[in-house]
């Protein structure tokens, strides 16, 4: 087993990278990983172990980071923020679809849908969703916008003050999705995101 491989098979291990020019040279304070960091700890109930990269918006480094983050830490879910829009030096799509064995289309879809609920420019990020796959190891590879605030909304999506949902984030769909690339089961806080699972793939409530 690889020294950085989680031994308990039910936690997950989720990369968090950030995509910044200007945080990684220090000119602000990065608060995506924070952000990301801080949502999931709300967000999700099953033991979490974090590798984190904070990066610049450079195509290589970016795909380097992210096939590091898979094959040899075995993330089982990695979450970028950042560079998804059509500046110049926002490559991080490209970056991430270059490391992909297949893609994921409903994320970034849904994300776009999401975000114009907050945002008319959401249509500008081009962000995407793939999977990663080698023999013996799969991880699901979500870009998000750079907007701090953009991580919440596109991950818990938009609900009224009576808790009925206006906009499904896209966090509710990962833990089946992770099931379905043999991860670990991942169990949401249902206050923030309900994970949807089809009920032949729910485990009963622990004791
Ligand atoms: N890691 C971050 N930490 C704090 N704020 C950020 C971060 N990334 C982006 N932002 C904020 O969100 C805005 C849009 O993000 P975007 O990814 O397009 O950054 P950018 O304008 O290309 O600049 P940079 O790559 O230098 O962060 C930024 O202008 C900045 O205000
Ligand atoms: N939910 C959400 N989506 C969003 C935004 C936002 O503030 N919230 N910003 C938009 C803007 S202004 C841009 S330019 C694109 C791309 O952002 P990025 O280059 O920071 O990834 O994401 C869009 N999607």
């Amino acid at each position: 087993m690889n020294a950085s491989t989680s031994r308990h098979p039910d936690t997950i291990r989720i990369g968090l990278v950030s995509v910044s020019d200007r945080a990684s040279k220090g000119v602000y304070e990065d608060q995506g990983i924070p952000a990301l960091q801080a949502w999931l700890e709300k967000a999700v109930t099953t033991p979490i172990e974090f590798v984190t990269r904070l990066i610049q918006d450079d195509a290589p480094m970016i795909s380097a980071a992210l096939v590091e983050l898979v094959d040899v830490e075995r993330c089982h879910l990695v979450l970028t923020t950042g560079g998804t829009g059509p500046a110049r030096r926002d490559v991080t799509p490209e970056a991430t679809i270059t490391v992909a064995t297949r893609e994921m289309p409903g994320f970034g879809e849904q994300m776009r849908q999401i975000s114009l609920q907050f945002v008319p420019t959401a249509i500008l990020s081009r962000q995407v969703a793939v999977l990663r796959e080698t023999d013996d190891h799969a991880a699901l590879i979500i870009n998000l916008p750079g907007q701090p605030k953009a991580i919440s909304e596109t991950l818990e999506g938009l609900k009224r003050e009576d808790g009925s949902v206006v906009a499904s984030g896209i966090f509710a769909a990962v833990p089946y999705c992770i099931d379905l690339i043999g991860g670990p089961y991942i169990e949401t806080n249902d206050a923030v995101v309900k994970a949807f699972r089809p009920k032949s793939a729910r485990r009963p409530p622990a004791a």
